[in-house]
């Protein structure tokens, strides 16, 4: 063989020849799943590796870059069941660029071509969804078709019929005879979910991603599947123009398209130069979330169409156009098994443990879950390969999985029935809850470990040197036989001598599990607060003076800090500045405790079920035996004189001077009680624009009505001034 190759007349060792022709198989074949299937089975990023390998190689070796080398062509030409049909003008690839410096070099290019002409750049969302090429005869849509190799597609043209944004006939009299229309066609991420569990439901195969759901969802044999679907388009360029002259820039072209009545993308910015671009791929970036489609990065177009022509294309490519891309965020990795943690407030939840892999940055070997419901809806089984996405700061999450890489070994989950850590029988909460729960809230190793966690953490005590370690050594260690915290009340009284034996299991904040040795694979353990001579560990000891400080801690932490089921952080600030003390809390009735803003019913049914426990109540004495106030601190500008005690308002709509909460605060410190629902107790309710239908009660309960400036009144001259500034009634 290896002679063989020798005896060739060229330079390219046999060597990379195979290689190449390895890789150019494995890309065809990927393509195929890809373009074809729909279900591909590797993740865009090892996709594009295999192709900037084949690149690589026909850099070294140009002459394996023939003309039906993978990386010459839009991607490949396959039977399928659509009718073939021809594009007027070919419909082209993107070069991609995945740094500054290759597009920096791209921007060069046209720069040198463009010598000294002017030209403006237009930026653009690069869709994460498939390409799709509409046909309009004298403004009649005729034909839709895939882009296939480029050169001729596959005819979709009643699939596409029946997304509901593409006009059947284009808007106006101005319309060309023929004109070609080019577009992404995409499913929406947040229908994504609802869609797989449909599928699963109806023992169909689940899709592995949004992309794939829009290609498959298109894709379809009977079009009266695609219009059960969501989907949408955005368009982004022009094919073949007949009967239509004077297109001078890209960008005026997407308003006339706009005006046709075509779903043109509100995102394309024109920029005069390359910072222009950089701004623009920054602020992306950033914002990638707070588009309506998925993108996976930016095309940068040269503006000006006579220029585009100078500039030219290749054979897969326009030279006048780059995809800027960035960091992927899906990965395929393997499914190694499904777990369940508990929760501070007894939460079961399944999770997923994967093979760790890095995206977005960062390792991850955790995706979250939610429920076992979510578990069944996904359609995914324990050691299946599954796309993992990490979307920004947002946990990690399991789009779907990998079908076609099934062996046979994937096992379904089960979810157990008694608590991983305690053993107690899990039950849900309510009846036709989702969730299941461990109902041993005081004594459950894991909710105590994560509620106690939750306490020294930023949103409620804020105790530097408290973290997950600690938690769970302090609850649960294996040396003292007897935990030096049963529950929270002790927190306050630790002592350092409590602190010194303690041997405990290093536990891993994500999963709860013990941390293994890398080398020895065995679990950790350690003697937490101790160093080896026995005395104590800095770290210990400045836990313990931040304990001690914390006891000063406003009283919404505090509130906040007991991990009261729906009380969060806002909850608890609107508590604090209602109530002013945990007692007052305690001793309030639902009803006063529903009616504060930003409370309500659920979490005043919440607060009630908390304090009728005695053992809850047992932790409050504790602390206050221990020296914590939980009283609403009176700072200096809240002495003030209270000018609206006594008085009930209610505030809805937008101010223009002021936010909300800003209002409500004014409203406070001047003595009045602030609520959500207007009554017949209420004295007054404050509207802004759009205020809705709190504004047509107070109306019919002729309760006063103040606009912005009678709330000015009030706050400057009080209630009976105000009383005048009120807006009449309506007879
Ligand atoms: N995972 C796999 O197995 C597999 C296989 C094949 C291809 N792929 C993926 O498909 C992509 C390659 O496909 P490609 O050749 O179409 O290249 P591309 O997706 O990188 O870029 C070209 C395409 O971008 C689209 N596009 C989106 N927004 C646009 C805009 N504003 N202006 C212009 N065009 C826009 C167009 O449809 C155009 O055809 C890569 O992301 C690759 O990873 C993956
Ligand atoms: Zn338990």
């Amino acid at each position: 063989m290896a002679g063989d190759k020798q005896a060739d007349s060229t330079a390219v060792p046999a060597e990379a020849r195979e290689r190449h022709a390895r890789l150019a198989e494995q890309v065809e074949e990927h393509r195929f799943r890809y373009y074809v299937k729909d279900a591909p089975v590797v993740s865009d990023a090892e996709f594009d590796q295999l192709l900037r390998g084949l690149e690589e190689l026909e850099e070294a070796y140009p002459e394996l870059r023939t003309p039906d080398s993978p990386t010459q062509k839009v991607a490949g030409s396959y039977q399928t069941e659509f009718t073939a049909v021809e594009h007027r003008e070919r419909m082209l690839s993107l070069d991609n660029t995945f740094n500054d410096d290759d597009l920096a070099a791209w921007a060069d290019r046209v720069a040198r071509e463009l010598g000294a002409q002017e030209y403006h750049f237009l930026c653009e969302l690069k869709v994460d969804g498939l390409a799709v090429n509409l046909t309009y005869e004298r403004g009649r849509l005729v034909r839709a078709a895939t882009r296939g190799d480029g050169r001729t597609g596959e005819d979709i043209t009643p699939n596409v019929r029946t997304i509901a944004e593409i006009p059947d006939r284009l808007h106006g009299d101005r319309v060309p005879d023929v004109v070609e229309i080019r577009g992404e066609v995409y499913f929406p991420m947040e229908k994504f979910e609802e869609l797989n569990a449909r599928l699963v439901a109806a023992g169909d195969k689940p899709f592995a991603n949004p992309r794939n759901a829009a290609a498959g969802s298109l894709r379809q044999k009977d079009p009266r599947v695609t219009a059960t679907r969501p989907l949408h388009m955005v368009v982004h360029g022009i094919g073949a123009l007949e009967g239509f002259q004077g297109l001078n820039r890209l960008s005026q072209a997407y308003d006339l398209l706009k005006q046709w009545g075509l779903p043109t993308s509100p995102h394309n910015r024109v920029v005069d130069d390359l910072d222009g671009v950089r701004e623009f791929i920054a602020y992306y970036g950033e914002n990638r979330h707070s588009v309506e489609h998925e993108i996976d990065g930016v095309v940068v177009k040269l503006d000006e169409i006579p220029l585009q022509g100078r500039l030219g294309s290749t054979s897969r490519a326009p030279r006048w156009a780059i995809a800027y891309k960035y960091a992927p965020e899906e990965v395929n990795t393997k499914l190694v098994n499904i777990r369940v943690g508990v929760g501070r407030t007894g939460r079961v939840t399944p999770y997923a443990q994967v093979e760790p892999v890095t995206v977005a940055g960062s390792e991850v070997e955790f995706a979250t879950l939610h429920n076992q419901d979510v578990v069944k809806a996904k359609g995914v089984l324990i050691g299946d390969t599954v796309v993992l996405r990490k979307a920004g700061d947002v946990i990690p999450e399991i789009l779907g999985p990998v079908v076609d890489l099934r062996d046979g070994s994937e096992r379904e989950f089960v979810m157990p029935s008694e608590c991983p850590e305690c053993g107690t029988p899990l039950r849900p909460m309510k009846e036709g809850d989702v969730d299941l729960r461990c109902p041993n809230a005081r004594a459950c190793p894991a909710q105590l470990r994560e509620r106690l966690f939750y306490l020294a953490g930023r949103k409620a005590l804020d105790i530097e040197h408290f973290g997950y370690v600690a938690a769970a050594a302090l609850t649960a260690p294996l040396v003292p036989a007897e935990p030096p915290l049963r529950d929270e009340g002790g927190l306050f009284d630790l002592t350092a001598e409590q602190l010194l034996p303690i041997r405990a299991y290093v536990r891993d904040q994500d999963s709860g599990l013990p941390k293994r040795d890398p080398k020895t694979g065995e679990e950790k353990i350690a003697t937490v607060f101790a160093n080896q001579q026995g005395e104590p560990k800095k770290n210990a000891l400045a836990m313990l003076e931040n304990i001690a400080a914390a006891k000063e801690r406003p009283l919404a932490r505090f509130i906040t800090g007991l991990s009261i089921r729906h009380v969060g952080p806002v909850a608890a600030e609107a508590l604090a500045r209602e109530f002013r003390s945990i007692d007052r809390i305690e001793q309030a009735t639902e009803a006063e405790l529903a009616d504060t803003e930003g409370v309500g019913p659920i979490i005043a049914a919440s607060l009630k079920e908390w304090f009728a426990e005695e053992w809850h109540r047992e932790i409050i004495r504790r602390w206050r035996a221990a020296g914590v106030r939980m009283e609403q601190e009176s700072t200096g500008e809240d002495e003030g004189p209270r000018p609206l005690e006594g008085l009930t308002v209610v505030v809805t709509g937008t101010l223009e001077h002021f936010t909300r909460d800003g209002a409500k605060e004014e409203l406070q410190r001047r003595g009045a009680k602030v609520t959500g629902s207007v009554s017949k107790k209420t004295s007054f309710v404050v509207v802004g624009d759009s205020p809705g239908s709190k504004y047509d009660k107070a109306m019919q309960l002729k309760v006063p009505v103040l606009n912005e400036d009678g709330f000015n009144v009030l706050l400057e001259q009080g209630p009976e001034a105000a009383s005048e500034a009120a807006i009449p009634a309506e007879e």
